[in-house]
């Protein structure tokens, strides 16, 4: 089939019935449920995007092997301008939702795509897991479909092994093996956009300790798998909120839920690994996902940083206050935050590594610096949102008082901004700027930069000791050499 249509994509939500809960119902059409309405027609807008001619080449490629077109992100690039290609997908799916979806399809297909071509390492623990990786990531890009993941053990005692929690099987595990499958229980977090989904993937980051072999699986299953249950967080918008008082949180929320497995069968052609500490700690750096998805983690991460920016910058002109010296100083920073981004984003392309079969990653030091630098970054343009809109975020009135007759000649008289600026506009730029950094939405947005890549402090602890074990320190090893004052060396 290959790339498919916003249509196509709805098509396969109605079909399904997964077991959704949403604030104490069961939801009975996850199509119709007004809090998935927007988010669907987002996704269903980024599967267009892959038919208009207008950026058709720049983010599908024809596959040699299936002879379809594609979306780039199942490309395994095999040059730089792969990753150009690859880049453009992450580009314009960004784009067209301001970097606010970090889960958008290309995510997780760069997941997969790059689990599979680097899945020669699992053939050494059991050559089945490999190949069924191999034939899932044929599946998924083959019919186009959009997963979600869950990857972290719910937040129960983190000071504690999943072998040492309460309950055997509070954290995700085996519970059997079948002739059909594998039966597992318990609970993963936190898949974002899950009832939206087609697919559900699970895996984890490293950290099993011996003991958790029953934990240490990867697989995906389809969304409404029987026994699978989608517990939804509560939503930050009700799908009824008017899109000129919430020009983003009415549109762009991703539903964040907790996957509940009530013996839920894993049919073995669906089983990527199982029963091994090694292995499971070993595919986050041996399967390529520590620098795969980063790329585009980055590219979002720099559209959302530069919207943010964006929003800043003309909340300050609106009401004139971009005058003043602090003003200034705070924007510059804003601006100076996104060129990082992007010069640390071109810089991976350019410094590009090379695996022995001839796959190319963005390369990893300025990949992590992203990684390290935008739970920061983040969070700061959005307290210089706060700073510079001050108490201008908090007066503005509704789109129902902008129809009042009775209100609209105080509205257009005293809400209005610098000259050229009507209350109108006004308004409604506050109410954007509001929606990222006053309303549970963009509470979300922030969190989302700090935490969507694993916890940062650790990260970047992984990230200094690599560097302390690889580099040889060879400035200050020479600096320590003792040269007379002809700068001749006397000892080395
Ligand atoms: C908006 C949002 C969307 C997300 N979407 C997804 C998704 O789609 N799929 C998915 O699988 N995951 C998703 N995540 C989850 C994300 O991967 C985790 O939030 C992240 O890995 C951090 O784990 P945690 O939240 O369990 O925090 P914890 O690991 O519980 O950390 C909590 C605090 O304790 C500290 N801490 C915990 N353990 C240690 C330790 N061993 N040493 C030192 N300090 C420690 C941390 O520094 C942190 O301050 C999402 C998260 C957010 C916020
Ligand atoms: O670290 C990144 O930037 C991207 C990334 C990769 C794999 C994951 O499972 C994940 O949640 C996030």
């Amino acid at each position: 089939m290959g790339i498919r249509t916003g249509a196509q994509y709805i098509e396969g939500v109605k079909s399904r019935n997964p077991e959704v809960w949403l604030a104490g119902r069961r939801v009975s059409n996850v199509y119709e449920e007004p809090v998935f309405q927007a988010p669907i027609h987002q996704i269903a807008k980024l599967y267009d995007l892959q038919h208009d001619p207008k950026v058709q080449e720049k983010i599908t490629h024809v596959c040699a092997e299936s002879e379809e077109r594609v979306s780039n992100a199942f490309l395994v690039p095999k040059s730089y301008q792969d990753l150009e290609a690859r880049r453009g997908t992450f580009e314009e799916f960004a784009k067209a939702t301001y970097g606010l979806m970090g889960r958008t399809p290309d995510f997780l297909n760069v997941v997969v795509t790059s689990m599979a071509s680097n899945s020669e390492f699992l053939d050494k623990y059991n050559p089945e897991w490999g190949r069924n990786i191999r034939n899932y990531y044929k599946y998924i890009r083959d019919n186009d479909l959009f997963l979600t993941h869950a990857i972290i053990n719910p937040q129960n005692d983190r000071s504690k092994a999943s072998h040492e929690q309460q309950d055997m099987y509070t954290h995700l595990g085996a519970v059997k093996e079948t002739p059909e499958g594998l039966v597992v229980r318990g609970a993963k977090m936190l898949a974002t956009l899950a009832p939206i989904t087609d697919e559900v993937i699970v895996y984890s980051f490293p950290g099993f300790k011996p003991g958790d072999e029953r934990y240490a699986l990867a697989f995906a299953l389809p969304i409404d798998t029987p026994g699978l249950r989608i517990i939804c967080r509560e939503a930050m918008q009700d799908g009824k909120r008017s899109v000129y008082d919430h020009p983003l949180a009415s549109r762009f929320e991703e539903m964040d839920a907790v996957l509940v497995f009530n013996d839920v069968l894993v049919p073995w052609d669906r089983v990527f690994l199982y029963n091994n500490v090694e292995a499971a700690n070993l595919l986050y750096p041996k399967a390529g996902i520590a620098q795969q998805p980063a790329h585009q983690s980055g590219v979002r991460g720099l559209i959302k940083l530069q919207f943010a920016t964006e929003v800043a910058c003309k909340i300050a002109d609106s009401i004139g206050v971009d005058v003043y010296l602090n003003v200034q100083n705070d924007l510059g920073e804003l601006v100076q935050s996104v060129e990082t981004i992007r010069a640390l984003l071109r810089v991976a392309e350019y410094e590009h590594e090379v695996t022995a079969s001839g796959e190319v990653m963005p390369a990893y030091a300025p990949l992590e610096t992203i990684r390290g630098l935008l739970p920061t970054m983040y969070p700061r343009a959005i307290e210089v949102m706060q700073i510079i809109g001050a108490g201008g975020l908090l007066m503005s009135p509704t789109d129902a008082d902008f129809e009042n007759p009775e209100l609209r000649g105080d509205l257009d008289r005293y809400y209005v901004g610098k000259e050229g600026v009507p209350s109108e506009d006004r308004v409604h730029l506050f109410k954007l700027a509001w929606d990222l950094c006053g309303e549970a939405f963009g509470q979300r947005l922030l969190q989302y930069e700090r935490y969507y890549t694993g916890d940062p402090i650790r990260k970047r602890a992984i990230f200094y000791n690599n560097f302390k074990r690889k580099d040889s320190f060879e400035l200050v090893e020479d600096a320590l050499k003792i040269y007379d004052t002809k700068n001749e060396l006397i000892n080395n």
